[in-house]
C-alpha cells in the first residue's frame, strides 16, 4: 500500500452547499453523479458543456458562467476543483484547506480530502469503490464486477 486509506463515510449531502469549479466533461460526470444525492450544486465555469448548460437552465444545477471567485466558496461544505488549469486547482485547494472546507482537486490526488468513488446503486444499497487514489481502472473493474453480480442475483430470484 503506497497510499493512505480514507474512511468511507456515507453523508447526507442533501442539506450542503457542493460547489463544482469548472464546466468540461469531468466536472459535468461528476455534478451528474451528484445529482442523485443532491439538488444543492452550485457550478462556476466561463465555458460549459452542453449537457451542464441544459442541466442549468433546467434548473438542476446553480450555473455561474464565469471564473470562479473566492467568494463562491463561502458557506460551502465540499469542493471540487476541476478546472483544466492546475494552478487555479491548487490556488482553491489552499483556499479550501484554509477555510476548513472539505475538498477533492480532480488532477492531483495528494490534494483530495476525499475521492470520488465508483458507485453503484440499487433501492437502499449504495456500493462506493475506491483503491485509495492509486487505480481508478480498478476501482472501475470492481465496480463493474459488483454491479453485474448483485444484478445476477436479482435474476435468479
Ligand atoms: C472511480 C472514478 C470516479 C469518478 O471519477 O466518477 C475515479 N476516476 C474515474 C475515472 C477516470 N479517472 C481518470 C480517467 C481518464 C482516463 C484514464 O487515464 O484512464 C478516468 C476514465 C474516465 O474519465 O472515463 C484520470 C484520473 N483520475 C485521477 C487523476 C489524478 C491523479 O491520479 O492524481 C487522473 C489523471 C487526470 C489527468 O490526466 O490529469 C484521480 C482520481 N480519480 C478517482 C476516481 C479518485 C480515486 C481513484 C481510485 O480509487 O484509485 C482520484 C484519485 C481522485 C478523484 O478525482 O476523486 C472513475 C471510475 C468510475 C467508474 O466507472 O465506476
Ligand atoms: N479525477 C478524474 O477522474 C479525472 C479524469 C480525467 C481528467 N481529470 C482532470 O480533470 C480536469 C478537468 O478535465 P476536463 O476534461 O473536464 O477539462 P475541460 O477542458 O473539458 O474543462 C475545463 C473547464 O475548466 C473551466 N475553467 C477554466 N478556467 C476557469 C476559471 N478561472 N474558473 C472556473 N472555471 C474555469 C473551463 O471553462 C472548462 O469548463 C483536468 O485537470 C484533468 O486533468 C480528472
Amino acid at each position: 500500500m503506497k497510499n493512505k486509506r480514507f474512511f468511507p463515510m456515507f453523508v447526507d449531502l442533501s442539506d450542503k452547499k457542493i460547489v463544482v469549479v469548472g464546466g468540461g466533461n469531468i466536472a459535468t460526470r461528476r455534478i451528474k453523479t451528484l445529482l442523485q444525492f443532491t439538488r444543492n450544486i452550485t457550478a462556476v465555469a466561463p465555458k460549459t458543456t452542453m449537457e451542464l448548460h441544459e442541466l442549468g437552465k433546467a434548473g438542476f444545477v446553480n450555473l455561474i458562467n464565469r471564473p470562479v471567485k473566492r467568494s463562491d466558496f463561502a458557506m460551502a461544505f465540499m469542493v471540487i476543483a476541476a478546472t483544466n488549469d492546475w494552478k487555479l486547482n491548487d490556488e482553491i485547494y489552499r483556499v479550501c484547506k484554509e477555510q476548513g472546507i472539505y475538498v477533492n482537486v480532480a488532477d492531483d490526488k495528494s490534494k483530495c480530502d476525499f475521492y470520488f468513488p465508483g458507485i453503484y446503486m440499487q433501492d437502499e444499497v449504495v456500493v462506493g469503490i475506491t483503491a485509495s487514489g492509486l487505480n481508478h481502472k480498478k476501482a472501475r473493474r470492481v465496480r463493474v464486477a459488483i454491479q453485474e453480480a448483485m444484478e445476477a442475483s436479482d435474476n435468479e430470484e
